[in-house]
């Protein structure tokens, strides 16, 4: 197969940022996707609709003319999320969902939940009004391993809170392990699972090998290799539990390469191409489809897309190393292959 037609892919879960660095990768995301559910993890995070939908204007603002490009606002959920404002924006249709946090586990994250039992009520509400909520599942306990952290936040927060709470829909977002695989395949209808592109490509060696590589430090970090495999088998599986979420998180330069370097692969530029790679490597470009552009939207109850994008196979694809921001230099993920799918949009 030399060329691919798919309906316009969508990303699950993207960050976005705000001012010069919104205004720079917002037309990355903006080329190839139709929609993508924005990550309220600013400083100081999108809590209530009033911030959402100033945000969602920013972002708008931020795309180029004539942009059909659809933000998905999300709400960050914090101990003192008040359940009436969640129910108005998501009733108006300003928000699509809603982000939990572990306090501490991710960039920006300070804000998030600490206690599970004091959400309680406002996943209840959720519930009812059928409003998803979208997880980063790692436990942040000292004693807990970095790389066993998704895999023990399932037992011990994911699991609960879903028996506790059965009619909520629940997004695992980002999951990297096998156990996540597993656990979101088993889920039913409410559960699915975001997984990035660059889980496909890297495992924990892409960070560590020959050297600290910072670019390839995200969060949940990589895992060994049984897992990518997983999440490459997942992926290309059709399952509709699973879907794209590309978590594309831009810093500068000087943030990522720094003796404590913040967690983040800025994957927007390049993302379809790798996807297509990944998914001919499988024997897999006919459900490549499914997991960017129809298992999401299916998840989410949106249609999915009416226009399409074309991708064909031929000489290695040009990117640029890096995009220039009024902030200073982003480094776009390097997958370590040469890429051959052009995507036409
Ligand atoms: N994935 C990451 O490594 N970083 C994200 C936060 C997140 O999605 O956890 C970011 O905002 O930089
Ligand atoms: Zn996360
Ligand atoms: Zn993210």
């Amino acid at each position: 197969m030399t060329q691919i037609t798919l309906r316009r892919p969508d990303d699950w879960h993207l960050h976005l940022r705000d001012g010069a660095m919104l205004r720079a990768v917002a037309p990355e995301s903006a080329r190839h996707f139709g929609r993508a559910i924005i990550m309220p993890n600013l400083v100081p995070p999108v809590v209530t609709g009033d911030q959402a939908a100033a945000y969602r204007d920013r972002i708008l603002a931020a795309l180029p003319e004539g942009s059909a490009f659809k933000p998905l606002m999300t709400l960050y959920l914090t101990e003192t999320t008040d359940p009436d404002d969640l129910a108005r924006a998501h009733g108006d249709g300003l928000i699509t969902a809603v982000k939990l946090y572990p306090a501490g586990a991710t960039t920006n994250s300070a804000s998030g939940v600490r206690d599970f039992d004091r959400v309680r009520p406002v996943l209840e509400r959720m519930a009812e009004i059928g409003c998803p909520l979208c997880v980063h599942g790692e436990v942040v306990d000292a004693d807990i391993d970095i790389f066993d952290r998704e895999a023990v936040f399932i037992d011990r927060v994911l699991d609960p809170i879903r028996r506790a709470t059965p009619g909520l829909k629940v997004v695992m977002e980002h999951i990297t392990t096998a156990q996540g695989v597993d656990y979101a395949r088993a889920g039913g209808d409410r559960l699915g699972a975001t997984i990035t592109t660059h889980h496909l490509v890297i495992n924990r060696n892409a960070i560590l090998v020959g050297g600290i590589k910072p670019h390839y430090y995200c969060l949940p970090v990589a895992k060994r290799e049984e897992h990518r495999l997983a999440l490459r088998a997942a992926a290309t599986s059709g399952d509709p539990s699973f879907f794209l979420g590309t978590d594309s998180a831009p810093h500068v330069d000087p943030l990522k390469e720094s003796a404590c370097g913040c967690a983040g692969c800025f994957t927007a530029t390049n993302t379809l191409s790798i996807l297509a790679e990944v998914f001919e490597q499988e024997g897999a470009l006919d459900r490549l489809e499914a997991f960017t552009s129809l298992n999401g939207p299916r998840f989410y109850g949106l249609p999915a897309a009416e226009d399409r994008v074309t991708l064909t196979k031929g000489a290695p694809v040009a990117y640029p190393a890096k995009i220039d921001t009024a902030d200073g230099a982003v480094t776009v993920f390097d997958p370590m292959m040469p890429l051959h799918w052009h995507v036409t949009p």
